[in-house]
């Protein structure tokens, strides 16, 4: 090149340069993976190493034995005191501590296929995690990161640092890119669900994140230091395509999981429903101050949980985070609605890694409050003592803490083991968010939807509305009108369903203006907030409102109908075995003090039939009044040739009612019987002989007339005559307390109805020998 010009030379030695350089890179430098692929012999392998050394090439990634000395001191890398959590990152997807009353589906299940081709792709043996480095950072996360049950990550990276150098857990696979994408690559062709993948990435993430903060390394070492920073920050690049591939496969499968379960809102909360029972005897017991066990203890843990994620439709993270000085603060707030106040109680959670800057709020209604109340007292206590805790631990201003003490690491997972436990299909918080979204809110008013929008967003504009419970009330009417979104279409059905059974409202409820939100849910979740009660009052019509809506009139209604219903069977079960006469129940409507809504004395009478239970007869003050004053209405003394004077009725009695009773002086029987001997022939006898239930013999008699008690009438038990075949009396005994005093009470009931101008007949019993009745000396007496 003498002829040329200086710049040909020169374009002549860049070409030159440059192919040597491409010559040493490509042709000079050979992987040592990709060698041992073609020499199996490991001296056959050593020797062509060897050779191609002497030549001027390079072999990278050998073993370190024959790379000696470049390996970083592991010594060198001590665990740093202080923890660098400048990034620390939700860790929704790693597994957490199993418990065996939960078993949770987390995680990679080794399951044999997997775990088979795995190992033949040199991808499933693993370094010692007693090793310094995997130690250290099983450490760090244990520490810094509150993650109790992290094997499952210590181990992904123990695999990894595995397949990057066999020989010793080392550094050095952050110069070797190439070999990192080859291990991702080979773990999802393997067949690796994305997200797996994702994982092993996001944990040798923490893992580089450990090495960098929380290592001696940036002093031992800097130059792999700064590699190891370089690494990562390439990990992120690589993260990030990997990221879109499974973005696809999760919004594929978030998509399915959406339109699965675009069911209904009462479909996320069924494993509330199903768990409730179970759940409600724990809360009983821990009410009791008796002591629970572990397995009711997270039943509690897990259902409060699942209670604000898929009710209240907070986010894992607010269930994370949210601080005992949080539910300390909390804010009462009352809803005062017609005659009722409904207390709620609101809670403000700041700082939740979802969404910073904002302020999640939610609010309980007072039975939530109780069961919080009953976790945070009783099990979140016993569980803190499981562990000996520093002054500053996190997990003592932490709500929620799980068995070991420990601030709970995954709200989700949590929620997941409580439906697996019930054999519910999962619902994720997400999900349900999303169901309650998009549910149809029929007869909601623009305001009502605006609110529960607002509150399912936490806009930074709501979060400041709602910041410092300016608002408390909309966020108490949010939740209210969420129960009544998730009563759509429940099919748990109480008072209100057997309320609506009527044709009419059956036909209102199909005929609605709104489908969606039927009547019937409606009244059920008007019913659920303002119970019917008998001295309550219905709600006035703004207040209602917010929940009746377009059914407000029908559930007005309905609601005073039970109300109505309710108070007639108070009044009529203050009359069980006598018919009460108008003048009885207006006095008696009058005593309860109700201003409206009173039952009418026509629809009490219509409805008055005697009751079978006896045992309310003994207490009752309408019978026990009639026994002490004997003015029993609705019978007549009348004449009789024969049998002399006879008791007749002046009104129908109704079999099983109390018709008057044997009213005389109680003696033993065998008073009774000397008593009886002393009569003449012509005298007749007012004996009444019977057994009390200890099976001793006494006798009432009305042999001393009048009465002391009743000097101006002649009582009607004493009139009665005797027949065997057509008796329509029954005497049953009783013990009551007629003025502090226990006596005996004999009151005759119908044995049938009676109609008016029946007599009154009662087998006395004339012939049956155990018993003395005391006509068995009469004689002539029809059968
Ligand atoms: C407890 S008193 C009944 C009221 C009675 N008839 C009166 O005039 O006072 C019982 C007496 O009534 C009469 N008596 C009751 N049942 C009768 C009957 N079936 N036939 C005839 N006399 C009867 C008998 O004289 C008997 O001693």
């Amino acid at each position: 090149m003498k002829r040329c010009t200086k710049e040909q030379i020169e374009n002549e030695v860049d070409k030159a340069r440059a192919s040597i350089t491409k010559h040493l890179w490509e042709g000079r430098v050979y992987k040592f993976s990709e060698l041992r692929d073609i020499i199996t012999k490991d001296e056959e392998l050593a020797n062509l190493i060897q050779l191609l050394e002497s030549r001027g090439c390079f072999v990278r990634n050998k073993p370190s034995a024959t790379m000696a000395g470049q390996t970083v001191p592991q010594q060198a890398v001590v665990l740093l005191t202080a923890s660098t959590q400048e990034d620390m990152e939700e860790d929704m997807d790693t597994v957490e501590p199993q418990d065996p009353l939960f078993s949770p589906e987390t995680g990679v299940r080794w399951e044999g296929k997997l775990r088979k081709t795995m190992k033949e792709h040199g991808l499933y043996e693993k370094h010692n995690t007693d090793s310094d480095l995997l130690s250290g950072f099983k450490k760090y996360l244990r520490d810094d990161h509150g993650i109790p049950n992290c094997k499952q990550e210590v181990d992904n990276v123990a695999r990894f640092l595995y397949f990057m150098d066999p020989q010793e857990p080392g550094l050095q696979f952050v110069r070797d890119m190439e070999k990192t994408r080859s291990f991702f690559t080979k773990l999802s062709h393997i067949g690796l669900k994305k997200q797996t993948v994702a994982n092993y990435l996001k944990n040798l993430k923490r893992f580089l994140r450990y090495i960098i903060y929380n290592t001696t390394l940036r002093s031992t070492d800097t130059l792999l230091h700064r590699d190891c920073r370089a690494y990562r920050s390439d990990l992120g690049d690589f993260q990030k395509s990997i990221g879109k591939q499974m973005s696809k496969e999760i919004t594929g499968k978030r998509y399915t999981q959406m339109a699965k379960s675009s069911q209904t809102p009462q479909d996320c909360l069924r494993i509330l429903h199903v768990a409730k029972k179970d759940f409600l005897e724990a809360i009983a017991k821990g009410t009791l101050n008796e002591e629970l066990d572990t397995s009711q203890s997270l039943l509690i843990l897990y259902y409060l949980q699942s209670l604000l994620m898929l009710k209240h439709l907070q986010r894992a993270g607010v269930v994370k985070n949210m601080k005992v000085s949080e539910w300390v603060k909390r804010e009462e707030c009352v809803l005062t609605t017609g005659g009722d106040r409904s207390r709620f109680f609101v809670i403000a959670v700041k700082v939740h890694k979802t969404a910073t800057q904002q302020v999640a709020t939610f609010s309980l209604n007072e039975e939530e409050q109780h069961w919080f109340h009953i976790y945070f007292t009783q099990i979140r206590t016993r569980f803190l003592n499981s562990l000996l805790m520093a002054e500053d631990d996190p997990a003592n201003d932490k709500f929620f803490i799980s068995t070991s003490g420990n601030p709970i690491y995954n709200p989700s997972n949590d929620m997941m083991r409580l439906h697996k436990k019930y054999n519910v299909p999962n619902v994720t918080g997400q999900v349900a968010r999303h169901t309650f979204e998009t549910a149809p809110k029929c007869g909601f008013t623009n305001e009502e939807k605006s609110i529960i929008a607002d509150y399912l967003a936490h806009t930074t504009a709501t979060s400041e509305k709602h910041n410092r419970f300016g608002q408390p009330e909309n966020i108490c009417r949010a939740a209210t009108l969420l129960s009544k979104l998730a009563r759509v279409g429940d099919s748990s059905r109480s008072d209100a369903e057997s309320a609506l059974s009527s044709t009419h409202t059956r036909s209102v409820a199909t005929s609605g203006t709104c489908p969606e939100m039927s009547e019937l849910d409606t009244l059920n979740l008007f019913i659920q907030q303002h119970p019917v009660s008998l001295e309550g009052e219905i709600p006035k019509g703004k207040i209602r409102k917010v929940i009746t809506g377009v059914h407000d009139r029908q559930c007005y209604d309905k609601w005073r109908e039970m109300q109505e219903k309710m108070r007639i069977d108070y009044v009529l079960a203050y009359f069980p075995r006598r018919q009460p006469s108008s003048h009885q129940i207006v006095k008696y409507i009058e005593k309860q003090g109700w201003q409206n809504n009173k039952p009418s004395v026509e629809k009490i009478t219509e409805l008055w039939q005697p009751q079978e239970a006896q045992e309310s007869i003994k207490d009752n003050k309408h019978i026990k009044k009639l026994v002490k004053s004997q003015k029993w209405k609705g019978l007549l003394v009348t004449d009789d040739g024969d049998k002399g004077r006879r008791v007749v009725t002046t009104r129908k009695f109704q079999k099983g009612e109390v018709v008057c009773d044997y009213h005389g002086t109680i003696v033993t029987a065998a008073e009774g019987k000397e008593m009886m001997k002393t009569l003449s022939k012509e005298e007749m006898g007012c004996f009444f002989f019977f057994k009390n239930s200890q099976g001793k013999k006494l006798c009432m008699h009305a042999q001393t007339f009048p009465c002391h008690c009743h000097p101006d009438r002649d009582t009607f038990g004493r009139q009665t005559n005797h027949s065997r075949k057509r008796k329509n009396l029954h005497p049953e005994v009783h013990k009551m307390d007629l003025g502090g005093k226990k006596e005996y009470v004999i009151l005759f009931t119908a044995l049938k109805d009676l109609d008016v101008n029946a007599e009154l007949l009662l087998d006395y019993g004339i012939g049956r020998k155990s018993f003395l009745g005391e006509g068995r000396d009469l004689v002539g007496l029809e059968g």
